[in-house]
């Protein structure tokens, strides 16, 4: 059985990775999703194991060192993970997996997988990125700040991804990851 494709989605906060994610979801429930770890708190609404695995900052550092992360990074004060096992497991099986991760964990993934496929979803314009960080009402304005420095540049980074994907209206980002998905699932057949 031929092993399952890595799509990685990454781009700066508030592009809409996770609102272009979950409408993937519903879209194509045969994709797998990877739920990461994270030591951030839990935002209203949020569901240990279904958004992420919430962990302590002792808990994240014994799963860094029984090497239990595909990748790791340090994000705007927490730190983010991808359970290595979940990924494995799926990719053999012949499924396909699907991370939403941001960059610097994405540049690690690149090294480990280099035949993933690596979306970057980019805001219509800096401003544009802005105003939803604002909009969604998550983030205090100093983190905001954080955020938006760090994605000057991350915008930097797009240059080493297989795609990017503009997320100017959320029906025609997901038409153009399916594309990307289907393209990549007829290279195989080739
Ligand atoms: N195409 C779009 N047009 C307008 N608003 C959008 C669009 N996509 C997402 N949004 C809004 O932008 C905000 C940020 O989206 P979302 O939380 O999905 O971003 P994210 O990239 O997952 O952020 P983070 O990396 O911080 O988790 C949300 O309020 C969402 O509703
Ligand atoms: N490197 C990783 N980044 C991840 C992972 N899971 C999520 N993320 C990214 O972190 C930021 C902040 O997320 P938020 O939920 O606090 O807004 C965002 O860009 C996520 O995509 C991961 O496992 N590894």
């Amino acid at each position: 059985m031929s092993k399952g494709l890595l799509f990685v989605l990454s781009g700066p906060s508030g592009v809409g990775k996770g609102t272009v994610s979950a409408e993937l979801r519903i879209r194509k429930p045969e994709l797998i999703y990877s739920v990461s770890a994270t030591t951030r708190q839990p935002r209203t609404g949020e569901v240990d194991g279904v958004n992420y695995f919430f962990k302590t900052h002792d808990e994240f550092k014994k799963m860094i060192d029984n090497d239990m992360l595909l990748e790791y990074a340090e994000y705007v004060g927490n730190h983010y993970g991808t359970p290595r096992d979940f990924v494995d497991r799926t990719l053999e099986a012949g499924n396909d997996i699907f991370l939403e991760i941001e960059v610097q964990g994405a540049l690690k993934v690149m090294e480990k997988f280099p035949e993933g496929v690596f979306i970057f979803l980019t805001p219509p314009s800096f401003e544009e990125l802005q105003n939803r960080l604002q909009n969604r009402g998550t983030e205090t304005m100093d983190t905001i700040n954080n955020r938006m420095t760090v994605a000057a540049d991350e915008l930097e980074m797009m240059k080493h991804y297989d795609y990017s994907v503009v997320n100017d209206e959320i029906d025609l980002a997901c038409k153009r990851i399916e594309s990307i998905i289907i393209a990549e699932h007829c290279k195989i057949r080739k």
